[in-house]
């Protein structure tokens, strides 16, 4: 078992603006070769964490080590140039004076020949070698973040600190940049902890996810851990558009027009929400008003009528008003399926993809 302690410790790191705690009680480690996601909507408090960390924010209280050694306390604190931490933003702002070399180059320290042969190394691996004599503004938006990447990575940073880097570019660039940038960072053997709003861009480039909300950590895992096991409703909702049916509990059961749901530990006459994402809804035809014939697996049928339907590329999105209660609920199909508004159709929903969670509000 690998003893040694990990390449970046954050722990119990609070910092409040104003009396308001906007990062609270965060605490986490990232592995050498590691990619963390620091993940969350806008304003919860990702980018001061990550300040900290690089250290132009000051924490009020909590501590930074890295490779078990003291970074940073509140009394204690090495200037963040000395903590071996490279900085990647979505502003990658080369220094447009200096050509690509001297951009990479910037902070290597050491004689001239061995400054130009890691410019060139680490060039070639992005492939950008030859533009190593050109200026920023000659290459594209996806070159320039590519140059931006090895001049962090140049001077071989324990850590890797990124803040939506790759936010500025556009859809298909981003995930061939995305793709590279990880390989390198992985072949660098480089800590890494990046800072996004997207869910996808999480689930992509993470080996382990933390989900921030409020200023706090609310769940932490592999992205398939956060994907199929959500903490609450909210933390399901992050991942993907759901569907939300409310019901209330009895003897730790929930009865709703698709049957009865367990609701372990929730009290009687409690309302609980049973959370089902749109591609885990199974469609079934009317047949005359026969219905559909469930398996056990999909549990009780309920009928609704298309209200809408939609043709989303990859996917199908059909909206349904429902008989019981007349909610919307939505489902995804992986295929052309575009029924008449009006059709009458029966939804069936797929239990072992369920969550249920005690309703709040
Ligand atoms: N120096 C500061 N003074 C006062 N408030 C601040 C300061 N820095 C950050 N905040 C506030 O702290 C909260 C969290 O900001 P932060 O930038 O960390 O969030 P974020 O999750 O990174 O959001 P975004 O993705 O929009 O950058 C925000 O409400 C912000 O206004």
């Amino acid at each position: 078992m690998d003893t040694s302690p990990p390449r970046l410790e954050i722990k119990d790191i609070t910092r409040s603006f104003g009396g308001r705690a906007v990062v609270d009680h965060v605490s986490l480690t990232v592995q050498p070769g590691q990619v963390t996601c620091l993940l969350g909507p806008s304003g919860c408090g990702k980018s001061t964490t990550l300040r900290i960390i690089a250290g132009v924010e000051m924490q009020d209280s909590g501590t930074i080590h890295v490779d078990g050694e003291l970074v940073c306390d509140t009394i204690f604190r090495i200037p963040p140039e000395n903590r071996s931490i490279g900085l990647m933003f979505q502003d990658f702002s080369l220094f447009p004076h200096l050509t690509v070399a001297e951009n990479v180059a910037f902070g290597l320290r050491g004689a001239k020949a061995e400054k130009r042969s890691r410019v060139i190394q680490l060039l070639r691996r992005v492939d950008l070698e030859r533009y190593i004599d050109d200026y920023p503004h000659q290459l594209s938006g996806g070159e320039q973040q590519r140059v931006a990447l090895v001049r962090a990575l140049a001077p071989s940073p324990k850590i890797m600190l990124m803040d939506e880097p790759f936010s500025g570019l556009d859809n298909r660039l981003r995930d061939d940049i995305r793709d590279d940038t990880l390989a390198v960072l992985k072949e660098e053997g480089t800590a890494v902890l990046l800072v996004t709003h997207e869910p996808d861009e999480a689930m992509r480039m993470a080996d382990e996810i933390a989900l921030m909300r409020d200023g706090k950590i609310v769940q932490q895992g592999a992205p398939y851990n956060l994907y199929n096991a959500p903490k609450d409703r909210e933390a399901a909702a992050f991942f993907s558009d759901i569907n939300v049916i409310r019901g209330k509990v009895q003897g730790a059961l929930t009865e709703t027009a698709f049957g009865q749901f367990l609701a372990p530990g929730v009290a009687d006459g409690a309302s609980v929400d049973i959370v089902i994402r749109p591609q885990h809804i199974k469609i079934d035809f009317d047949r005359q008003g026969r219905g559909p014939n469930p398996t056990p697996q999909d549990g009780t049928p309920a009928r609704g009528v298309v209200e809408r339907a939609r043709f989303m590329g990859n996917e199908s999105l059909v909206e349904f008003r429902m008989d019981f209660d007349q909610s919307i609920l939505r489902a995804t199909i992986p295929s052309v399926f575009l029924p008449k508004t009006g059709t009458p159709l029966w939804l069936m929903i797929r239990r072992d993809r369920c969550f249920v969670f005690p309703a709040k509000g």
